[in-house]
């Protein structure tokens, strides 16, 4: 953990290169203390229990910040965070985004909403609300302490993609009135937000749009395609592919995301940049994958594909290269690895805890 010393220059750079530093520089002034000296930096994770978000804590308490990390429990987690908690630096808040928060902050962090299919389609109204009242409030108090803002958006906003590999300058191909609308609708509209928010009041703001990342900690059944076969393949369940299994995703391990998350967040570009990895696979060769790396023999059975589901996906990344000089490091095999390794001690340890409850109830009656 770092000290005061180790602590981030300043938070604002009056020499930004896009010469807004002084003008930010005389907001933030406006709209702090006398005495908040601009080395300090109080950063705000909404979403933070969650996969991503929770990672990004890591990094963000590594680095000494302050952290307040926001988040309605509806998919995150405690386990996620619980190392941080006591710790002097660290707070969490259990609040829904939907909901204002107010609080004195220098960064925001924008990640809360559900990410898994699965899970945004199982409350659409809450997922849409999420997305636009979620991000209302968020730049509201980005608008009100003058703090830098970075949506988390998503490769969904691309929909069903016509163009391949997909640059940010692409309008994409999205339905409106789908199931998964309440998600890339969302995120879209989030977007729409934020630059408005950008245009009419000067909010510094910074867009990303995730692909499809993995990684340690995803839930064993948040329901994406990762998380399945390898909780599949550890209980040697067949590999559930959703029709004819030829559709592509680009896999970022979470890792090599969270570095391009805080790069964008420090850079003085406000995006959109799309974050991922360009390797492209379909849903049978990532099957293969997983089956050479944890069990030849496990089935795969096919079962109907779901509605809206985006037939090809993969990022063009050359602003992310240009811009924040970042590109993935880590390949799908040794990011799968990682991730095998970590469900692997999950679902050991639980099934311990089980069978020590199981022996303590049979004993006790
Ligand atoms: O068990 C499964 C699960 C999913 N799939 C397929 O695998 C592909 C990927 O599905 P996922 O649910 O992992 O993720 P999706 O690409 O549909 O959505 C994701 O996109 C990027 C992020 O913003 C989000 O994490 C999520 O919305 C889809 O074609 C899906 O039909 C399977 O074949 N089997």
């Amino acid at each position: 953990m770092g000290t005061d010393g180790d602590k981030k220059e300043a938070v604002i750079d009056p020499q930004r290169p896009d010469g807004h530093g002084q003008d930010v520089l005389a907001t933030w002034r406006q709209r702090n203390a006398p005495n908040r000296p601009l080395t300090h930096l109080r950063v705000l994770v909404t979403g933070g229990a969650g996969f991503i978000g929770s990672h990004l804590v890591d990094r963000l308490m590594e680095e000494g910040h302050d952290v307040i990390l926001l988040d309605s429990l509806f998919t995150g987690t405690k386990t996620n965070f619980k190392k941080w908690l006591g710790h002097p630096n660290f707070e969490w808040v259990r609040h829904d985004v939907t909901e204002p928060y107010y609080a004195e902050v220098d960064r925001i962090y924008h990640l809360a909403c559900p990410a898994s299919p699965v899970h945004y389609k199982y409350n659409a109204i809450k997922t849409l609300k999420t997305n636009f009242l979620g991000t209302m409030n968020m730049l509201g108090l980005a608008k009100r302490t003058g703090a830098r803002f970075l949506l988390a958006s998503t490769s969904e906003v691309y929909g069903d993609p016509e163009v391949h590999p997909q640059v940010e300058e692409y309008f994409g191909n999205v339905n409106c009135i789908g199931v998964r609308s309440c998600y890339d609708e969302g995120k879209r509209a989030a977007e729409t937000m934020a630059f408005d928010y950008h245009r009419q009041h000067g909010v510094d703001i910074r867009v990303v749009r995730i692909f499809n990342t993995y990684g340690p900690r995803m839930v064993e059944n948040d329901g994406r395609v990762v998380s399945n076969f390898v909780g599949q393949a550890i209980k040697g369940e067949p590999l559930t592919i959703y029709g004819d299994g030829l559709q592509t995703r680009s896999f970022c391990y979470c890792g090599d995301l969270i570095e391009g998350i805080v790069r964008m967040m420090e850079s003085s570009h406000t995006g959109p940049f799309n974050l991922g990895n360009p390797g492209e696979f379909t849903m049978v060769e990532l099957a293969e994958h997983v089956r050479r790396l944890m069990n030849k023999d496990v089935e795969i059975k096919y079962l109907p594909a779901t509605p809206d589901d985006p037939m090809k996906r993969q990022p063009n990344i050359d602003k992310a290269m240009k811009y924040l000089d970042w590109e993935p490091k880590v390949s799908l095999e040794e990011g799968l690895k990682y991730m095998i390794e970590d469900f692997r001690t999950r679902i050991e340890a639980r099934n311990a805890a089980n069978a020590a409850m199981t022996e303590k109830e049979t004993g006790e009656g």
